[in-house]
């Protein structure tokens, strides 16, 4: 099969460099461009150079169009609304999406349930294999431990530039808590808790966030029951577990109709 051809969005960013450098040693991936926005310091510079890697011959740019027009996948770890933007870009381009990107607001969502009847787009909180498989692993849990007895809070920490919470993962894993009870995350879901809260709410599910220094991405999904407590966690320790994650979902959209895809579609972690 031919090369995938890969561009990569928000390139100077920390996944970015990280995808550069995963791309670069991915057999069947071919670098095709780098995208920054037009006021990035990095324009004109080599991908690889930008990455600390070898040159890659492939200078990163702010031509969103001309960068996609004979690419596969655009691999894209930015932020909301230059998502939402790109998402409707690929698609007029005919290109596949991989959206790393967390912290969406409904409007964001809708722009690339929209972007998805044109391409095929694989969208996730966490594009690991190991987040993707506990989320199997809480969903399990969650149903078989009933609502009245075992208690969900999820934890999260990661480094301090970090910008939206809860993260993309802990809201991920927070659905599979949800979907495992067959309810829905948005109306049980306690983001934040302050002051006089009262006693918890039978049935929600909490989220606790910290921010600070370098952490990759910590997750502990906790059931806790009268005496015993479960923990389901999952501890990053290198970026470039997302980024693996990315570029073997880039490779897999190579012919895929369009649609919506999720990271367990990608790992055949579905049903
Ligand atoms: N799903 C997953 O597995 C993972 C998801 N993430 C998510 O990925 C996102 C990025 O994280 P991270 O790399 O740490 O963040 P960074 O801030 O380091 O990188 C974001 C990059 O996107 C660029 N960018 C923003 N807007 C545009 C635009 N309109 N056009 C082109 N480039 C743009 C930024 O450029 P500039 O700085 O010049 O604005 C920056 O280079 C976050 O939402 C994070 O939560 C992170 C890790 C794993
Ligand atoms: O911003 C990050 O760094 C990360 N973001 C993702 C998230 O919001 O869950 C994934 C990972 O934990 C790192």
């Amino acid at each position: 099969m031919s090369e995938t051809r890969i561009v990569v969005f928000g390139a100077a960013g920390r996944m970015g460099r990280t995808i550069i450098e995963i791309v670069a040693e991915t057999a069947g991936a071919k670098l095709v461009a780098a995208l920054e926005p037009a006021s990035s310091a990095a324009l004109g510079e080599d991908a690889g150079s930008l990455a600390g890697i070898r040159k890659q011959g492939v200078r990163v740019t702010s031509d969103i169009a001309g960068a996609l027009s004979g690419a596969d996948a655009v691999i894209d770890f930015s932020a909301p609304d230059a998502s939402a933007m790109l998402a409707d870009a690929a698609a007029l381009a005919g290109c596949a999406h991989v959206i790393g990107t967390t912290g969406f607001q409904v409007e964001h969502e809708t722009r690339i349930a929209d972007a998805a009847r044109r391409t095929a787009i694989v969208k996730s909180g966490n594009m690991s294999l190991g987040v993707n498989l506990i989320a199997g692993l809480v969903e399990q849990a969650a149903r078989a431990l009933p609502a009245n007895l075992f208690d969900i809070e999820i934890l999260e920490m990661h480094h301090r530039h970090k910008v939206d919470a809860p993260s993309g993962t802990a809201l991920l894993l927070g659905e599979a808590a949800a979907k495992g009870r067959g309810i829905g995350l948005d109306e049980h879901a306690v983001r934040v808790r302050d002051g006089q809260t009262g006693p918890r709410q039978t049935g929600s599910i909490g989220f606790a966030t910290l921010r600070g220094g370098s952490v990759v991405g910590e997750h502990a999904v906790i059931l806790a029951g009268e005496g015993e407590r479960i923990e389901i966690s999952h501890k990053a320790g290198d970026r470039a577990i997302f980024a693996r994650g990315a570029v073997s979902a880039a490779l897999w959209t190579k012919g895929r109709s369009a649609g919506l895809y999720s990271m367990r579609d990608v790992l055949g972690l579905t049903g």
